[in-house]
């Protein structure tokens, strides 16, 4: 996965700010075009050596004029090359003028794209990069459309087109690339939404020495060179220095969701669990996992009782939304300690069943959820997931885990972190309340909701990847122990 590139993630705004500032500090935009062109050219060869032919799509701005320049190499290493252009190259101003021109100069000798021209070697997707906005118009969309039905490699300079780089969203059609290489930032939309799906492996080339300051990003990508960390234990410790995670979950029926947070929390290393369900819940989760302190609960007073022992909640796995499960969630709006919420605990939330919690908070929606809450529509959340991510975390004065591809961790201080761990076969039942119990064992051992929510969804992510790599049919309640392994091996239990 993406482990070797760069931690601080930008919107495109926020890059074509760093190219200003590159060249105001005199490195020149014509030179920092000709060392992203070197770069996805050196890129290219190394992925394809024997491809021995390009084709390259060239837009109507610099993003072009990285094609042309791209164009200029392959040709004088003796590939043919052949260039077709979306916009009339005569009317290209400044350094994209001279790109075309130093084409040109190379002998090569662009054409005006159009339906069914002759694709060889590798395609070259240099018509958007960080200038795209809006709808793709015409004739890009026709381009985009004979690029994603050629049966040839396809390398997208910058970003593929189409692609809305700061929130992943595709809105018609995008290329869909086998490689991106990407320049000067690393853009957020490339790793949330549908940018893993389009960019294929992504490569990125500074194109300057300077190190980049986080302050200037958007967000950061979560991997193990930064992930919070948990105290190594003493060996003097006792199980009321890691906390005592009370979940309170578990309808009729759905017992199994309230045990898998459950085990989720003792496999990540909460000091004592508890568990408030419905009483036809008791047996089986007791024969399942004694250390659970489980307690059939008809109503709020009896977990008034136990949430008053409590250091952390986890509410709403397998909750539902019914009076049982109104009168019990009130008890976790009235206690201050640090909770998770999620599934239903947060469809009780925006159906107003419920008050936010008064304490410090996280909540982990999944789009449907973010949509109930922000009143919204799943498309216009995945469409906008950053802004999505941000407004809730403003709203509900919350940490907010944005589930789907590329987690968002969002703070209501502003600060943002994208996990890109994860893998298809983690769409199961369960894995919701496994990844609600990571975290509240993390919010138990003591670290803030953010950094716990950022834990929490990268060693999710994480086992399901590994366990991902056996195929479909992955069980939620195989996590906890992969995940507990990852945790020791990230962040050993003793010094
Ligand atoms: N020093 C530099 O600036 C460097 C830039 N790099 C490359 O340049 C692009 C950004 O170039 P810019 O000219 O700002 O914009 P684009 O080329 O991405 O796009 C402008 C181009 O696209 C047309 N357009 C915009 N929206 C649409 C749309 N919805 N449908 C169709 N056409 C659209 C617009 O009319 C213009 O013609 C950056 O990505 C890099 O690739 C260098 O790599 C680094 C130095
Ligand atoms: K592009």
């Amino acid at each position: 996965m993406h482990d070797e590139l760069p931690l601080s993630l930008y919107s495109a705004a926020q890059v074509r700010a760093l190219d200003a500032r590159l060249i105001e500090s005199g490195t020149s935009g014509f030179e920092l075009m000709h060392r992203a062109a070197r770069a996805a050219w050196r890129s290219l060869r190394q992925r394809w050596p024997d491809a021995g032919a390009l084709t390259v799509f060239a837009g109507g701005g610099n993003n072009g004029a990285d094609g042309y320049l791209i164009a200029s190499l392959a040709q004088r290493s003796g590939w043919p090359v052949n260039v077709y252009y979306l916009s009339d190259p005569e009317k290209l101003e400044g350094d994209a003028a001279k790109a075309y021109m130093e084409a040109k100069g190379t002998g090569i000798n662009p054409e005006p794209w159009r339906a069914g021209v002759k694709l060889t070697g590798v395609v070259v997707d240099a018509l958007l990069g960080t200038g795209f906005s809006g709808e793709v118009r015409e004739p890009y969309a026709k381009a985009i459309e004979q690029i994603n039905s050629c049966d040839l490699p396809v390398v997208a300079v910058d970003i593929p087109s189409g692609l809305n780089a700061d929130t992943g969203f595709v809105k018609d059609q995008a290329v869909k690339a086998n490689l991106t290489i990407t320049f000067i930032g690393l853009k957020l939309g490339l790793l949330t939404g549908n940018g893993p799906d389009y960019c294929g492996s992504i490569e990125f080339a500074a194109l300057v020495e300077e190190p980049q300051n986080p302050a200037d990003a958007m967000a950061q990508r979560l991997a193990p060179r930064n992930l919070p960390k948990l105290k190594p234990r003493k060996r003097s410790s006792h199980k009321g220095n890691f906390g005592h995670v009370l979940v309170i979950g578990g309808d009729e029926g759905t017992g199994g969701a309230a045990l898998m947070a459950s085990e989720a929390a003792l496999r990540c290393g909460a000091g004592m669990i508890s568990l408030a369900t419905r009483p036809s819940n008791v047996a089986p989760v007791l024969a399942r996992r004694p250390e659970v302190m489980v307690a059939g609960v008809e109503s709020a007073g009896k977990v008034i009782a136990l949430a008053e022992k409590a250091d952390v909640l986890a509410v709403g796995p397998g909750l539902g939304q019914g009076a049982w499960s109104r009168s019990v969630i009130s008890v976790a709006a009235s206690r201050e300690v640090p909770q998770v919420w999620d599934a239903d605990a947060l469809n009780l939330l925006a159906s107003q069943a419920v008050t936010k919690p008064r304490g410090e908070w996280i909540m982990t929606p999944h789009p449907g959820e973010a949509a109930r809450l922000l009143r919204s529509d799943i498309a216009t959340i995945q469409s906008r997931r950053p802004a999505a991510a941000r407004k809730l975390a403003e709203h509900y004065g919350a940490v907010v885990l944005l589930k789907g591809l590329g987690t968002l961790i969002a703070a209501p201080d502003g600060r943002m972190a994208l996990c890109g761990r994860g893998h298809p076969a983690m769409s199961t039942g369960g894995a919701g309340d496994v990844l609600t119990g990571i975290i509240a064992a993390l919010l138990a051992q003591h670290l803030s909701v953010f950094d716990a929510a950022c834990l929490g969804a990268w060693l999710h992510g994480r086992a399901g990847e590994l366990l991902g790599q056996h195929g479909r049919g992955l069980a939620a309640s195989d996590l906890p122990d992969t995940v507990r392994q990852l945790l020791e091996s990230y962040n050993p239990c003793l010094q």
